[in-house]
């Protein structure tokens, strides 16, 4: 049980039951005192003399300990409503009579039905284990960000095997802020009944293990009721605006898949992206390249224009070609280059339009969401002019199981009109600066509304591999910017359709004797074999020139 008592600038807080402990805090000293009468003693162990306000109080304590054990054993036996409306709500309002403190929850989980990851918990907690954490006790070790500028002094451990120290679970740092006090308390957020409490008394509901689950963390800020207006308008912004740039600094930029667990505290799960493809490695037209890094560069600075012409700031990339050509690539660069997370979206582990909108709430700002191989996720090819029967039979591959006819309850239920919500529905606006990809092989089997301008802004084809790319790969590859055999490749290019992934991977030395020549001359005979084969198939069609074509029923 816990009742937190004030006297000027001291607190004292009454701990009575398990654990018993009493403990007085003055404007930055904690001083404590087992609750059986043993001697007080500082934080690093040393005796101290208790000062005179602690006797002040001990005759009201011990009523007021007393009062709430007898409370505590009661409370199973009374009806819980009962207990709220009298008892509960009597307690509450004196305890506020009596308290000038004002507490402020930043939770790890807020926004309506706790969809949304709190970016204020994430700055309060950079902000925390940069400044206060070498004052806690408890604390929580997390490997630190590799390559970060480490401007976190709480970091341990060496080479690869850096942690970061945050606040562990109930424990209180004290912070100053312009001669003000303030205290932070770490907290576990449990969750009953649809309700959550943040490190609630036993008395409050916090008490029945049984019945509670962990639903995320939360740190509350206590602060005399005199500071409230500094706290509010000058100390939190400092705190979100120092958490922000520790985090930005100490940034890992993350590759995030759908786990397509719908009961997890989250609906991503993430590893650190370190995809090495940027647009200095990419193979393509160069002034196609520098078009797309270009519009990727407008985009990035443009939050007061999509402002100011009220459109969301997000974009919409679709990429197009047969496989091999790149389009994974591409993501992987422009994220790189942009310095953003990537959400890579499987969309056949998303079970129902609704699932599919959390998953985009959930989503951060500066973020890639890519939708790859789009046209084989799900059937949302020209859904509308689908004829009923191909619709049924759509409806029997997509929504049911099997032949049987029975449901299978893990199939995807997401319609077209879902990713078309989910693309530029009301919702998609939150958050901002989001840059959304689809990939495809197949760009015709795409429903056109999906594509539009608008919704797909720019459609990037990637294409078999011209002469420019192969030179680009080369130097990249081998390191060669001519060589005799580069005009035997120009004339071989323009004939046979090769991707940029079959020649890197021919151009990649397979022995550590294989040189250049070698490498140059494997290409020049893959491309001869191919367009021999070519040939052949040519022939065979100016064959059959003029026979109409019979598809199967
Ligand atoms: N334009 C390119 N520039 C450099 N490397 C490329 C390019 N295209 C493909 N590659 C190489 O080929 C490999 C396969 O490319 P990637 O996965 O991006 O193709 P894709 O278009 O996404 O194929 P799919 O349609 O099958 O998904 C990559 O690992 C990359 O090394
Ligand atoms: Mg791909």
């Amino acid at each position: 049980m816990l009742i937190r008592l004030v006297s000027g600038n001291h607190r004292l807080l009454v701990y009575a039951g398990r654990g018993s402990r009493i403990e007085t805090a003055g404007k930055n000293r904690w001083l404590s005192e087992p609750a059986h009468g043993a001697t007080a003693k500082t934080d690093h162990g040393l005796p101290v003399a208790v000062p005179g306000v602690v006797e002040q109080f001990t005759d009201l304590w011990s009523s007021l300990a007393g009062l709430l054990f007898i409370w505590s054993m009661l409370r199973p036996y009374l009806p819980l409503r009962f207990l709220d409306r009298f008892a509960g709500g009597f307690l509450r309002r004196h305890a506020r009579r009596l308290d000038p403190y004002l507490t402020v929850t930043v939770a790890e989980f807020d926004g309506a039905e706790r969809l949304k990851r709190g970016e204020v918990y994430d700055q309060a907690k950079a902000y925390l284990a940069h400044r206060c954490s070498r004052r806690a006790r408890s604390l929580r070790a997390e490997r630190a960000p590799r390559g970060g500028s480490n401007s976190n002094n709480n970091s341990a451990g060496g080479g690869g095997d850096r942690f970061v120290l945050t606040l562990g679970d109930n424990e209180e740092v004290t912070d100053e802020f312009r001669g003000a006090t303030v205290w932070w308390h770490a907290v576990a957020a449990s969750r009953r009944a649809g309700s959550y409490y943040y490190g609630a008394p036993p008395w409050y509901g916090g008490g029945d293990a049984g019945a509670v689950e962990e639903a995320g963390r939360a740190y509350r800020l206590v602060f005399h009721q005199r500071h409230r207006d500094l706290v509010v308008e000058s100390y939190l912004p400092h705190v979100c605006r120092e958490g922000r740039a520790l985090m930005a600094a100490n940034r890992r930029r993350k590759l995030y898949t759908n786990t397509g667990e719908r009961y997890r505290k989250s609906l991503w799960s993430h590893v650190v992206l370190d995809h090495p493809s940027t647009f200095a490695t990419l193979a393509m037209d160069p002034a196609k390249k520098q078009e797309i890094m270009d519009d990727l560069d407008a985009f990035k600075s443009s939050r007061e224009y999509y402002r100011r012409i009220g459109k969301a700031w997000k974009r919409g990339y679709l990429l197009y070609g047969p496989p091999g050509t790149g389009k994974s690539t591409m993501v992987a660069a422009m994220a790189n280059h942009l310095d953003y997370d990537i959400y890579d979206v499987e969309l056949t582990s998303v079970h129902s339009n609704t699932d599919l909108r959390k998953l985009f709430i959930e989503t951060r700002a500066k973020s890639v969401i890519v939708v790859e191989d789009i046209d084989c996720s799900l059937d949302l090819t020209g859904q509308r002019a689908k004829t009923k029967k191909a619709e049924a039979e759509a409806a029997n591959n997509n929504k049911v199981g099997g032949k049987d006819g029975k449901e299978d309850p893990n199939a995807s239920k997401v319609t077209l009109s879902g990713l078309l919500n989910f693309i530029d529905g009301l919702w998609s606006a939150c958050g901002g600066e989001r840059i959304i990809v689809f990939t495809t092989n197949h760009v015709d089997r795409l429903d056109p509304a999906l594509i539009r301008r608008g919704r797909m802004d720019k459609h990037i084809e990637m294409s078999y591999c011209c002469f420019q790319a192969f030179k680009f790969l080369a130097k990249n590859y081998l390191d060669v910017d001519a060589h005799p055999l580069f005009d035997a490749v120009s004339t071989l290019l323009r004939e046979v359709d090769i991707t940029p992934a079959d020649v890197a991977e021919l151009l990649m030395p397979k022995r550590a004797d294989e040189d250049v020549d070698a490498c140059l001359a494997g290409l020049v005979e893959a491309l001869e074999k191919a367009k021999a084969e070519k040939k052949p198939a040519k022939n065979n069609a100016a064959d059959h020139e003029g026979e109409e074509i019979v598809e199967d029923e």
